[in-house]
Order: structure tokens, then sequence, then C-alpha cells
């Protein structure tokens, strides 16, 4: 299994967004996860050649690719496994469909559902809305740091800390014990997606 990655990118698929070129920037300027997640609007088939698209900047790159709630796409693209969340396959459904080698990630926001999660087969833990965001409507309040490393000392996975994620805050993640930050926004929203991604390579620690 590949191991999880600290700089998750996941794709911004709304209306005007270069989901692909923003990818592209993230990577080159060190990302090493893109998480493909398309909108519900987005039928298979897009979602489909969106993911093989994506899968082959991925490995250019020496990245890991993977696909938000959809892993029958992720299966059929060959990609390196998948994201499953309240509303998706239960995880250890995920896990059966992905086989014992791909990386599954599940949503979590308190130890329960964490210590849940991992003893359903879950390779990493997303965690959040660790900050406010307007990228996902109808979240829960955000847990802020303490939350987020509440989850953090509660199990043995990787924790990626998602939701209102910038440079700077991803500072303060990391320094509460979190493997991985994920970002949307931060990047696909900036003027120079490269030079955003850029900045979150500098605060990861080695
Ligand atoms: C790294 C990471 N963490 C959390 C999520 C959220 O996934 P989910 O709960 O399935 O919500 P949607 O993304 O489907 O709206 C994620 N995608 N990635
Ligand atoms: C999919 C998802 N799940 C929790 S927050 C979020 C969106 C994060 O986007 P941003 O990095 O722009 O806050
Ligand atoms: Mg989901």
């Amino acid at each position: 299994m590949r191991t999880v990655g600290r700089l998750h990118l996941i794709t911004d698929t709304r209306p005007g967004r270069d989901a692909v070129a923003v990818a592209a920037a993230a990577l080159q300027a060190g990302f090493d996860t893109v998480q493909v997640r398309p909108e519900d609007a987005v039928t298979d088939r897009e979602a489909y050649e969106l993911t093989v698209r994506i899968l082959e900047l991925c490995r250019r790159h020496g990245a890991a690719c993977l696909v938000n709630d959809r892993l029958h796409v992720a299966v059929a693209a060959g990609a390196d496994g998948g994201h499953v969340g309240a509303d998706d396959l239960p995880v250890a459904a995920a896990r059966r469909v992905l086989g014992p080698d791909a990386i599954l990630g599940a949503t979590a926001r308190n130890a329960v559902q964490a210590r849940r999660a991992v003893a359903d087969g879950a390779t990493y833990l997303g965690v959040g809305p660790a900050f406010a965001t307007t990228t996902k409507t109808g979240l829960p309040d955000a847990i802020g740091p303490a939350g987020v490393q509440a989850v953090v000392e509660a199990v043995d996975v990787p924790v990626v800390a998602i939701g209102g994620v910038t440079a700077a805050r991803a500072a303060e993640l990391f320094a509460v014990g979190v493997h991985a930050v994920a970002v949307v926004g931060a990047v696909s929203t900036a003027v120079d997606p490269g030079a955003a991604a850029a900045a979150f390579f500098t605060v990861v620690p080695r």
C-alpha cells in the first residue's frame, strides 16, 4: 500500500474551475496526493474521465490519486484508493470494494467516530471541518485545532485535517500532530494556484 501523503489537494469541480490545471500546478509545487471530488452534478462518465487525467498527472509526479465517494470510479480508473463519509458506503463495505491494499480515507469529527472507522478498515481519517469553510455547505461547526488534536490522540492512523485550511493554519494543524492537510479553496481559488500550493510545502514538517 502506498503511504498516505502530507499535502492533499481536493479537486474543485464547481463551474468555472479547471481541476486538471490546478492539480498540475499543485503537484508541481509539491503536493503528493490529489483527491478527485466530483460534485453531485458530475456524471460517472465525467468523473471517470477526470480521474484518468488526474491519475496520469499523479503518476508523473509519483503522487497518490484518490476518488471521493464514487469508489467504483476509483477502481475502474486504477486509482490508489478513495474517501468515504457518512453519506457514502460504510467503511467496512468500502474496504471490500477497494481491496486490502488500497488507501481508504474516512471522515471523522471525534474520537468515537475515528476509532470505529479505523476498526472498520480506514487507512487514514479526514478530520474537520477544522476551520469554517464555504466550499462545502451544511457542515457542522468547525472543531478547531483542539478538536482535530483530540482525534489525533485517539487513533494510531494518519489524520488528515480538512476545512478552511490555509498555509498559515496548516502550521497550527501540524503542530497538534496531524499527518497531513487537505485543501480545496486556498489553492483552487488562488490567482496563482502554484504559488499558493508552494506556500504549503514550506510548512510541512520534515
Ligand atoms: C481528506 C478528506 N476529509 C474529509 C472529506 C469529506 O468527505 P465526505 O464526508 O465524504 O464529504 P464529501 O467530500 O463527500 O462532501 C474528504 N472528501 N476528504
Ligand atoms: C469536502 C470538505 N469536507 C469538510 S470541509 C470540505 C471542504 C474543504 O474545502 P476548503 O479547503 O476550501 O475549506
Ligand atoms: Mg462523501
